[in-house]
């Protein structure tokens, strides 16, 4: 319960109290204790001399001389701009994105592309809310308060439409590096819900990244090519095809099998590089999410693009190695992050 207080002794205490912090005026709320709350409160206040800007109930501000106009001071740290589906359940894209990235010590600004009941495989129809305008009114919030971004992580996004929301995002926030997973199928198939014209609007917003993570079905898919066995021959084939199409960023194809180990290949000129790491049976959902934000987190700590990828490759095989531990079914749920996090978070 919440006590309107207008009496001019309390006021005039509580601005006595507050007057190393500035100038405050007009009616107050406390809880129920009403007065001495808002007396003790207040003197609390003083003796801890807070030097932040606060506000009590109704919207009243305390001003503190170190702070600006604007009501902040300068932020530096430059966050990382996170563009994918918040799915409910699990631990699939912006969860495990931002668990992990968290665990990195990186500042996350997230921009849920869709919230969804669960993700698109294994259970039925998702209910989804589509987040279009906020992300764009949020965008431009922060473009307005002039914040730094570090770079930008961008996954499944869902529909064309938000696909073009967000490469005008990206374009109007000018994050330093763009890595981009374009997720949108695995084993030789589009995921559920997503139009036959969705590789075509995910190629444009690929043109801006600095880094791109497709499983080979999206390889395929972004090239117009039939979706054949993964093969070096057809690999490079398909990037030198990214690449006149004017998708230039760097080439990392996730889910390859080499010398009986899983991984990628980083495409380096005419050479793949592979990184990988054991092979663990059956299909897991969402390793490719959790490999681009390992790999989004490296590049962002200062790994070179080839370290980064062993390192994510490296860190993805601690979270395949639990998420193999628990029953098939569960997997639907994505990977298991706790063995992660504490690998993580030990990490120099
Ligand atoms: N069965 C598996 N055993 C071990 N690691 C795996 C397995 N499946 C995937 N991975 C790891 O996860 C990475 C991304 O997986 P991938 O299936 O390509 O992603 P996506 O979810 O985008 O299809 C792989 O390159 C590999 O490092
Ligand atoms: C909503 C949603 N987000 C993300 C993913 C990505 O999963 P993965 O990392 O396995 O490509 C999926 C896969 O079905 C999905 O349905």
């Amino acid at each position: 319960m919440v006590l309107n207080v207008d009496n001019q002794l309390f006021i005039f205490l509580l601005k006595l109290a507050a007057k190393p912090l500035g100038t405050i005026h007009g009616q107050f709320s406390f809880p129920a204790s009403g007065g001495t709350a808002g007396l003790f409160f207040a003197t609390a206040v003083q003796r801890l001399n807070c030097l932040i800007s606060f506000q009590i109930f109704t919207g009243e501000v305390y001003n503190d001389e170190r702070l600006t106009k604007g009501g902040r001071d300068v932020i530096e740290t430059k966050a990382s701009i996170i563009i994918e589906d918040f799915s409910a359940l699990g631990q699939i894209s912006l969860v495990a994105a931002t668990t992990i990235l968290q665990a990195m010590g990186i500042t996350t600004a997230l921009l849920p592309a869709t919230v969804l009941s669960t993700q698109t495989e294994g259970f039925a129809t998702p209910v989804a809310l589509d987040t279009t305008n906020w992300q764009q009114a949020t965008a431009q919030h922060w473009a307005q308060l002039q914040l730094p971004f570090q770079g930008a992580l961008v996954g499944y996004l869902g529909s064309a439409q938000e696909v073009h929301t967000v490469r005008q995002i990206i374009r109007d926030l000018t994050p330093n590096q763009l890595v981009v997973d374009p997720v949108m199928a695995d084993q030789g198939c589009l995921y559920p819900g997503l139009p036959a014209t969705y590789p075509a609007a995910l190629c444009d917003l690929c043109r801006d990244a600095t880094v791109l993570t497709p499983n080979w079905t999206e390889l395929c898919l972004m090239t117009g090519q039939s979706i054949s066995e993964p093969n070096p021959e057809d690999c490079l084939h398909m990037a030198k095809l990214l690449h006149q199409s004017g998708i230039t960023g760097q080439l990392v194809v996730t889910g390859i099998h080499q010398d009986g180990r899983i991984g990628s290949w980083l495409v380096h000129g005419d050479q793949l590089l592979f990184s990988g790491a054991d092979y663990f049976p059956g299909h897991f959902y969402g390793t490719g999410d959790c490999f681009a934000a390992l790999l989004y987190g490296y590049l962002t700590r200062g790994s070179k693009l080839h370290t980064a990828v062993d390192q994510a490759t490296q860190a993805l095989a601690v979270a395949v190695k639990e998420t193999a531990a628990v029953p098939m079914g569960e997997r639907l749920l994505g990977m298991q992050l706790k063995k992660l996090v504490t690998y993580l978070t030990r990490e120099k």
